[in-house]
């Protein structure tokens, strides 16, 4: 469970340059849920699973995971709760660690990691475990070094490192946008079936409203920091993006500033 009660978040405070990435947002997220995240440019998407994962403090209001308030915890005590994918392929993994390598870090996090990534035989059949269903054949890679992947593959191993211990928060930040629309795809299916079978409770920040609204069992909207609407899963489940897209129209009574939503 994911609780955010009344959270403010000001960038560049009294400055010329000041905004309110986050105004007075309030959620609760419960166990399991699967939540996509939509909104235009610079709407709060990323500040709020910023704030989440301890990137920074917010300003006001309060974060509770699992019951524990975790306001004034710092990123890396988070980070034992929280496992994050980012847009770019290349910040997940460790280019000049093997695929072993990085998957034998992932399995300590949480712990004291000590000096080397040292790979036990035992782990190896679970690495293979879990690289097997990708269907990218990296089970049969595990010693190559990640910088030999591409992007794809990467973020494949990216998901499967994410998601190698458990996480009881998952962030996913437009985890997709870098990748070809194939490959994206699969990295979407993959995600899907991770949060499915580990019974996850994930946000998933899209500017893809298809999968915004085919993925996950509920969406936000934010606006200038806000949640603008909030379907559960029998509204998402009715709507098709243009209904969206007409929400959204008449909850602002604006036009959105950029068709990058549209045309995904
Ligand atoms: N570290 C920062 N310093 C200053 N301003 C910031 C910072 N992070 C975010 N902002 C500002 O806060 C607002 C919300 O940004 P955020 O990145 O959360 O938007 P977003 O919804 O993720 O947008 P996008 O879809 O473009 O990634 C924007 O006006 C942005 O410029």
């Amino acid at each position: 469970m994911i609780e955010l009660q009344g959270c403010s978040k000001d960038f560049n405070r009294g400055g010329v340059n000041q905004v309110r990435a986050l105004d007075d947002l309030s959620i609760r997220i419960e166990d399991g849920d699967f939540v996509t995240v939509i909104g235009s440019n610079g709407a709060g998407k990323s500040t709020l699973l910023n704030a989440i994962a301890g990137t920074f403090r917010v300003d006001s209001g309060s974060i509770i995971i699992n019951g524990q308030e975790v306001t004034r915890w710092p990123e890396y005590r988070r980070a034992r709760l929280i496992a994050r994918v980012f847009q770019d392929p290349l910040l997940g993994t460790c280019p000049s660690a093997t695929i072993e390598q990085n998957l034998a870090l992932a399995l300590r996090r949480g712990q004291r990691r000590g000096l080397g990534p040292g790979v036990r035989a035992r782990d190896r059949q679970r690495f293979r475990e879990a690289l097997q269903p990708i269907g990218l054949g990296l089970e049969e890679r595990l010693q190559d070094r990640a910088g030999l992947l591409s992007g794809g593959q990467r973020q494949a191993l990216t998901m499967v490192m994410a998601t190698l211990v458990r996480p009881d928060v998952l962030l996913l930040d437009e985890h997709i946008a870098a990748l070809d629309p194939k490959t994206a795809q699969q990295i979407l299916a993959l995600t899907a079936r991770i949060i499915d079978r580990q019974r996850l409770t994930a946000l998933m920040v899209t500017h893809n409203m298809r999968h915004a609204l085919a993925l996950g069992n509920r969406l936000i909207m934010l606006h200038q920091g806000r949640i603008i609407l909030d379907l559960c899963e029998d509204e998402k489940r009715r709507l098709e993006v243009a209904d969206l897209l007409e929400r959204f129209y008449r909850i602002q009574g604006e036009e959105l500033a950029n068709d990058s939503m549209l045309l995904a």
